[in-house]
């Protein structure tokens, strides 16, 4: 089997595209745009091109954006001010901090004095909270970007075997958590799991989000399977990785996602689409 390429840059530009002609509709009634506070801490070149990204993203589509650059040295109290005022702000709707921050700040204490409403990154608890519940509210960014893509492949996920590498809060563990709320059976593996290679075997949904260059080899893939690669390395000459053999992959399984131009852009898609909800206008279900 030769896999057919689920294009994330793509989807993403429709996306960005009916919200725009959405946008423009409301403004010219009057409606004032949703808007989207970026707050970046440090200069991680990585974080300094995610943040550009979603701020081309928002002028894209219409919205009111703020970034918020700070020094690396912020003190946690500083930057706990700035998400009161944007908290506070009538003209945010959506506030995201980027990650990682710096060692001295704590991310789980800036994340909570967010307001759950405005928490268009979707890591409050709360937020994080609803989704468990199968009620969820704004949902994390990347896990509902790959939603969308593989609602796309029209294959219908109930009951299918789930497998996710990788256990993290933004990534591995709110994506089996939509899994399970598509039911499909789901198992997370990570970094002291046995027999990863056999679990791999067994997936019909493989998700790698693992930070590893090329980990995941094509004999870990069954004949088939949904293939969605999260990782972003960066190699010596400047390219990017994803955390799957790409081409080795792709001979076995039915779809796959590239890197760049699969996950990462529906990760900024799914952003402002939970920034239209913060806002109190309904995106269309995948
Ligand atoms: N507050 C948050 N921080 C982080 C998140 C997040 O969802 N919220 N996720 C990641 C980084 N991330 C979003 O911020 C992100 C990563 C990658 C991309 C993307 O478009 N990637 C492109 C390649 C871009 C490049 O040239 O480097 C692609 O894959 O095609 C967007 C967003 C960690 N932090």
């Amino acid at each position: 089997m030769t896999a057919q390429v689920l294009d994330g840059k793509a989807i993403a530009a429709d996306i960005r595209q009916s919200l725009q002609a959405r946008i423009s509709s409301m403004v010219a009634n009057g409606e004032r745009p949703p808007g989207l506070a970026v707050v970046l801490v440090g200069e991680d070149p990585a974080s300094q091109v995610y943040v550009r990204n979603k701020a081309r993203a928002c002028q894209e589509v219409g919205f009111y954006s703020e970034v918020h650059r700070l020094a690396r040295e912020t003190a946690q109290p500083d930057l706990l001010a700035l998400v009161d005022r944007l908290n506070a702000d009538p003209r945010i709707d959506g506030i995201l901090v980027q990650l990682p921050l710096p060692p001295q700040i704590d991310a789980e204490a800036v994340i909570e004095r967010i307001l759950p409403s405005k928490d268009v990154d979707g890591f409050h608890p709360y937020n994080v909270g609803r989704l468990a519940l199968r009620l969820p509210r704004l949902r994390p960014c990347t896990p509902k970007g790959i939603m969308t893509m593989l609602a796309r492949t029209g294959v219908p996920l109930e009951g299918l075997d789930a497998v996710i590498i990788g256990q993290s809060n933004i990534v591995g563990r709110p994506m089996a958590l939509e899994l399970l709320a598509a039911r499909c059976t789901i198992t997370v593996c990570h970094s002291r799991t046995r027999d990863l290679a056999d679990k791999a075997r067994g997936a019909d949904i493989l998700v790698a989000a693992i930070g590893r260059p090329a980990f995941v080899p094509g004999d870990w893939i069954k004949e088939g399977a949904l293939v969605i690669d999260v990782g972003i390395n960066r190699t010596a000459d400047g390219g990017l990785v994803g955390d799957v053999d790409f081409a080795a992959c792709a001979a076995r399984a039915a779809w796959i996602t590239p890197v760049p131009g699969g996950v990462g852009p529906m990760t900024i898609a799914s952003l402002l689409e939970n920034t239209c909800e913060a806002r109190g206008w309904a995106t269309s279900p995948e």
